[in-house]
């Protein structure tokens, strides 16, 4: 496929790497809004900023190129993104984090939200760390988790950053060199505690799931998530 790089920092230069090994041509690679036609590209994938994520989707909706966005911070127009892509017929997905190991957790975390939703002596609460150059707090990730916990358990409303209250889900965020991303879920009760973690080694990871995305998504229309690249029921 001939892949366009909205982004290319981290992420964007990691995903070249292995895109090539994979066999694709890159035939766009930018840090800019402008300056380049996206229709030569069979397929998009943007890991750019949180004010860029929305224009960069939507300029690839519009000219029918379909994309892949893994940047985060930007999911207040999330469902604005989805009604322009429906509209132009375009081919979207977007994930908080393309690890295919994190798309197995995300389900983990709904199940054990499922199992504790009846115990009441249980709080719970969310820990994300990652490296000092991450612009937003907290990560996408712990977002997506903390969302899913308040869909399944009747005590969670919403979530606090680095703040306990009423009814929400405490989340830290953590910024240490080096870390390319771990997020825990701990529910704690006065007598024991149960923990589960995602660690993410390095970047290639995120860099797979999103080629594997963008792989699947060439050639369809419509709007997916990362469950339906990997046939999850
Ligand atoms: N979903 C996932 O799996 C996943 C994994 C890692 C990172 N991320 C997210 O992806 C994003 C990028 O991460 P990174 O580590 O590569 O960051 P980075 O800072 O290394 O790279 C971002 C790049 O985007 C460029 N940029 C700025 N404006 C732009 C524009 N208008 N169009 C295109 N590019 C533009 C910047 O110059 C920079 O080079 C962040 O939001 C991060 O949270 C998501
Ligand atoms: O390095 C980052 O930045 C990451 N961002 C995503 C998030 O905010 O959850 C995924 C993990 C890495």
């Amino acid at each position: 496929m001939k892949i366009a790089l909205l982004g290319y920092g981290k992420m964007g230069k990691t995903i070249e790497n292995l895109a090539k090994q994979r066999g694709h041509d890159i035939v766009i690679k930018t840090n800019k809004e402008t300056g380049y036609d996206i229709s030569i590209a069979d397929v998009a994938i943007d890991f750019s900023v949180p004010d860029a994520a929305f224009n960069n989707v939507v300029k690839c909706f519009k000219n029918r190129v379909p994309v892949v966005s893994g940047t985060t911070g930007w999911l207040d127009n999330y469902n604005k993104a989805v009604s322009i892509c429906n509209e132009e017929q375009g081919a979207f997905i977007y994930a908080s984090n393309f690890s295919l190991g994190v798309t197995i957790f995300f389900e983990l975390n709904t199940q054990l939200a499922k199992m504790m939703a009846n115990l009441k002596d249980y709080n719970v609460s969310i820990e994300e760390v990652h490296h000092t150059q991450k612009l937003d707090a907290p990560s996408g990730t712990a977002i997506t988790l903390a969302q899913s916990i308040i869909n399944e358990h009747p005590a969670y409303q919403k979530w606090n950053l680095n703040t306990e209250t009423a009814h929400s889900i405490p989340i830290t965020a953590k910024r240490i060199a080096d870390v390319s991303g771990k997020h825990t879920i701990s529910y704690s009760s006065p007598t024991d505690s149960i923990s589960i973690t995602h660690n993410a080694n390095n970047r290639q990871g995120f860099a797979q799931g999103a080629l594997v995305a963008a792989e699947w998504l060439y050639g369809k229309t419509g709007v997916f998530t990362m469950k339906d690249v990997l046939k999850i029921s």
